[in-house]
């Protein structure tokens, strides 16, 4: 978080109307241009990041850049205009090529990793003979759907060093401190969390 915010006031030294610099207030929650007083405030991104189940299996996904072998929930930034509902329909839709049939709230995160953005972390259902994948490879390097049994057995030996050693588990997830870790662990634990249509 103080790290966020120290790359934020190193990324905002000048005004972008004079071009002057900009002077930090003592609490450094802003910035300000002393020749035409406009007022800078840190920002935060608003980012969704999903777990989609079809009932019984739930969708993950690996980006290219992810360390070897993780997989995770699908995320992507809010576009201007969008409700959070909005962004995940469209992320999902562009990503996996998938409808959302049922969206709720689950949880949310600040996380500084690059830049300050706040995730929102949502499950989503889709109806369960509407589950063939798309996959944007532009997007996305994989993205499977699994079982709650294949997902919890990973959840319990989720560190990628013992899964080098035993070799028995394909893939790993998202460390504890990540929501996108939380939320996976939800759906493993509270089959609530995808409620089949009625
Ligand atoms: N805490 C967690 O569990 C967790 C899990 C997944 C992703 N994340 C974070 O969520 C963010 C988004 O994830 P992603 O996989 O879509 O990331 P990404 O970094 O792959 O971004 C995708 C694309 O979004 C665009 N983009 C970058 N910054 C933007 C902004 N401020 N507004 C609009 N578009 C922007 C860029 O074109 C980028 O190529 C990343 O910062 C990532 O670190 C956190």
């Amino acid at each position: 978080m103080a790290q966020a915010l120290l790359r934020w006031h190193d990324a905002h030294q000048f005004c972008s109307r004079s071009g002057q610099p900009t002077k930090k207030n003592v609490s450094g929650s802003k910035r300000v241009c002393p020749s035409n007083n406009i007022i800078y405030y840190p920002q935060v991104a608003p980012v969704v990041i999903t777990l989609v189940s079809d009932g019984t299996r739930c969708l993950l996904v690996r980006q290219s850049s992810f360390p070897k072998g993780m997989y995770s929930a699908l995320a992507g930034f809010c576009d201007i205009g969008e409700s959070l509902e909005e962004t995940v329909r469209r992320e999902i839709a562009e990503e996996v090529g998938l409808e959302v049939d049922r969206l709720h709230y689950s949880a949310s995160q600040h996380w500084p990793f690059p830049n300050s953005t706040l995730m929102i972390a949502c499950h989503a259902t889709v109806k369960p003979g509407q589950t063939e994948l798309q996959v944007n490879l532009r997007e996305l390097e994989a993205a499977a759907w699994f079982s709650r049994d294949e997902v919890a057995t990973v959840l319990r030996r989720n560190n990628p060093s013992n899964q080098q050693q035993s070799g028995a588990v394909p893939f790993w997830l998202p460390p504890k401190l990540a929501i996108a870790h939380q939320l996976i662990k939800e759906w493993v634990e509270k089959p609530t969390c995808s409620p089949l249509p009625a």
